[in-house]
């Protein structure tokens, strides 16, 4: 059976069915396996020709065998990835030679999050179920997260759901794919402060759930949750045995925020996947493309940007990579991460493992004016309109591409129709809402506005879940 440890080398080592159900360690750290499984090129050839769901399959078991049961595995992907809208789940879009965006917007709410999330949210079902408990989630959404947790859980019978989301800072597609979604245990709080607000909030209920007066467990629909980055590392195998992997390498471009989706890239090459280039693209929120460029780890003010998604300062999953750049020695990075939150200094990183991160990754940071400018440029050049978070990734790609023989895979992390500012500012007609939202603009909404306090959160959640 896998087991979990915390990257601060002081918390309890957890089973997955336990990482699953909590969001923190009680260190204040991130779960993360403590083997990670690794397999032969000729093992990766082998899983060529599975469809999406089988190779998913393959690649989650390993992290979940002894919690759940093989067969319910599998009916369980079975019954997520038929809910897409494309048969291959997350086809590949040719853009240029050897230049690739990776659709994976084609689950019911139109962002990469639905992949882990209409996964995380039957897979906590069928634990609550077994072990007769309710729990309450928190979550805190740029803008992706919160609606894919709330289509993932609506249905769990055992779930009470709060979702945080920066006031007037996501866009109206996005907000109302929130707050039109009907059900008692569906809570959507507008915070008045942005997402790091939001997340701090989130993180810090970790340490302390008196809130929840020893009755209900805290759950996190966040990356934070192991669970959601292992279900995005399929898409990296599909993708590259879609193209020729794993007998031929990768490159990768992954538009970032909290550095979940690019972490799974780094899984999957740490799995055995060749992996040539990670790029870590960022909007103007560029905490890492600084660190990585410049080795100074500086937390500056948000900026509100078309990319909303990635407006992002704290960026949650490089702790999980700082922990395989510091060897796995809890203490050191239970000592860095106390420099780093203290936000009061510039923090650098030991040469030798920004030596080392640098040989892993690449990173580049593109502002609004670049973003739009790659959208109009990939339109003009294919007819293809890309989301402006995934025009980041594409831009990155073609400025850091280090092999141009190498397939270049940008990941398409959402659809257009959800950001009106930027495809507008590109000069464009709004694409057509897909079929099961056509009517989302006249659907009632329902959300709290809130103070960013987490006492008064606090308060909030109590009250409706203790009614
Ligand atoms: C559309 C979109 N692109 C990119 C990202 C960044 O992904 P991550 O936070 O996993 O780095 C997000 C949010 O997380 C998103 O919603
Ligand atoms: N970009 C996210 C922010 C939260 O990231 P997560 O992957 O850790 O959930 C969003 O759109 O909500």
């Amino acid at each position: 059976m896998m087991k979990y440890i915390s990257t601060r080398g002081n918390a309890p080592e957890l089973s997955f069915e336990e990482v699953l159900l909590t969001g923190l360690a009680e260190d204040g750290g991130l779960y993360v396996p403590k083997e990670v499984p690794h397999y032969s090129l000729e093992e990766i050839a082998s899983w060529r020709d599975l469809p999406y769901t089988e190779l998913a399959h393959k690649v989650i078991y390993p992290f979940v065998e002894g919690c759940v049961e093989s067969a319910d595995l599998k009916k369980i992907l079975d019954e997520v990835y038929s809910g897409f809208g494309h048969k291959a789940v997350a086809p590949l879009q040719q853009i240029d030679h050897n230049e690739y965006v990776l659709e994976l917007f084609h689950g019911p709410t139109l962002a990469f999050k639905d992949f882990a999330l209409q996964t995380l949210g039957r897979l906590l079902d069928y634990v609550l179920e077994r072990r007769h408990e309710k729990v309450v989630i928190m979550g805190a959404t740029s803008g992706d997260t919160g609606s894919a947790a709330i289509e993932g859980t609506k249905a769990c019978r055992n779930v009470d759901i709060f979702i945080l989301h920066p006031h007037e800072k996501v866009s109206e597609v996005q907000r109302r794919q929130m707050t039109t979604v009907k059900g008692d245990n569906i809570y959507n709080i507008a915070i008045k402060g942005n997402f790091d607000d939001a997340q701090d909030m989130v993180k810090k209920s970790f340490g302390d759930q008196s809130f929840l007066r020893g009755e209900r467990k805290l759950v996190a629909v966040n990356s934070i949750n192991w669970a959601r980055i292992m279900s995005q590392i399929v898409y990296y195998f599909y993708s590259a045995l879609n193209l020729g992997g794993p007998l031929r390498p990768m490159a990768y471009s992954v538009p970032t925020g909290n550095f979940g989706d690019i972490f799974a890239g780094y899984m999957a090459k740490k799995m055995g996947l060749p992996i040539e280039q990670l790029v870590i693209a960022t909007n103007s929120n560029d905490v890492l493309h600084r660190l990585m460029s410049k080795n100074q780890y500086e937390v500056r003010p948000l900026l509100h940007t078309i990319t909303p998604s990635m407006d992002i300062a704290v960026s949650s999953n490089f702790e999980r990579l700082l922990f395989d750049l510091y060897d796995r020695d809890g203490k050191a990075l239970a000592d860095l991460m106390a420099r780093m939150n203290a936000k009061q200094d510039i923090v650098s990183l030991d040469e030798e493992k920004l030596g080392k991160a640098r040989q892993l990754f690449d990173s580049y940071a593109c502002d609004e004016a670049s973003t739009v400018e790659t959208m109009k440029a990939v339109y003009e050049e294919t007819g293809y309109l890309l989301d402006p978070h995934t025009a980041i990734g594409v831009k990155a790609a073609r400025e850091t591409r280090r092999n141009t023989s190498i397939p270049m895979i940008t990941l398409g992390t959402a659809h257009p129709v959800k950001f009106e500012d930027a495809v507008k500012q590109a000069g464009f007609d709004m694409p057509e809402l897909p079929h099961h939202l056509t009517d989302l603009m006249e659907r009632e909404e329902r959300l709290h506005v809130l103070p960013a306090d987490l006492d008064v959160v606090h308060e909030f959640i109590a009250e409706n879940t203790f009614k």
